[in-house]
């Protein structure tokens, strides 16, 4: 059993016994599937899988003096309208929906605190074909039977700047940066031949020095799996803090790190 958050597996357009659906999903279009819109797989198309709860309070504080919550926190620690379905139904929902899509990405909230529930989930997907699953992950939690599922890993530790002492009293028991734990993920892909990349949202300067003193603990990464994201739920706000964060991306040799789906869709859920 698998626990949801309301946009669940996005965006389908036929229910488990492959059944059209009603209504349209959030693309707008009348097929399923939507673009991987961050990091290195961004503009493939693909299926998402987004699970309920998060171990992180996430929230920043930007140089204008606003307060910039997680973009998805109705499915982090808001939590609205989630839903459980018994993990051979999701692979029924999946398979239903990916006639012409290999990629599926797992996000959240935190995936890895429903480890064995998606563990099993892909053994069942892998049976039926070779899909590729990445997933999102704030890499504060290990499961070495689901990393061995997984066939890229989207690694994005918080910085200082994600916790705002304005919601200290909120904030989860999680610890919002685990390097071990980051070490443990990137071992792994480099012992298995996959990719990973550890993305980060930039708010401020300051936010650059920490990146590299938790860089310098790190072994086994290149400047290349560096990706630096623009702070920003709704376009203009990314737009607000573009030039900045390409700025440190061309002093560092890091990658600029767009976020298409918004772009594309606007800021809705289910895209
Ligand atoms: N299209 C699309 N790409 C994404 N990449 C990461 C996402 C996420 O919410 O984790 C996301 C998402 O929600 N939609
Ligand atoms: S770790 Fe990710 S999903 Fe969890 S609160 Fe932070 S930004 Fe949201
Ligand atoms: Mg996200």
């Amino acid at each position: 059993m698998l626990h949801l958050a309301k946009d669940g597996i996005f965006p389908i357009v036929k229910d488990a016994a492959g059944h059209p659906l009603s209504s349209l999903p959030a693309s707008g279009f009348p097929f399923a599937g939507t673009i991987q819109g961050e990091g290195k797989l961004c503009g493939i198309p693909s299926l998402f899988v987004r699970v309920a709860g998060c171990n992180l309070h996430c929230h920043w504080s930007t140089s204008e003096g606003k307060l910039t919550e997680c973009d998805t926190a109705y499915a982090a620690y808001r939590l609205q309208n989630t839903f459980s379905l018994e993990t051979e139904e999701i692979c029924r929902l999946i398979r239903a929906n990916t006639e012409n899509l290999d990629h599926i990405v797992i996000t959240g909230g935190e995936p890895f605190l429903q480890a064995d529930a998606l563990t099993n989930l892909c053994k069942a997907l892998k049976q039926s074909r070779k899909y590729h699953v990445s997933i999102e992950t704030n890499a504060t939690l290990y499961d070495k039977d689901l990393v061995e599922q997984i066939d890229f890993f989207s690694l994005s530790p918080k910085l200082s700047s994600s916790q705002s002492p304005a919601f200290s009293g909120k904030q989860k028991s999680g610890v919002p940066l685990n390097p071990l734990c980051i070490q443990q993920f990137i071992d792994h892909a480099r012992s298995n031949g996959k990719d990973f990349q550890l993305k980060f949202v930039y708010t401020a300067t300051k936010d650059i020095q920490e990146i590299k003193t938790l860089l310098s603990s790190l072994k086994k990464w290149h400047k290349s799996d560096i990706l630096l994201m623009p702070l920003g739920t709704i376009p203009t706000e990314v737009q607000a803090h573009s030039r900045e964060t390409l700025r440190h991306c061309l002093q560092n040799g890091w990658r600029y790190c767009d976020r298409l789906h918004l772009t594309l869709f606007g800021p809705k859920e289910g895209v």
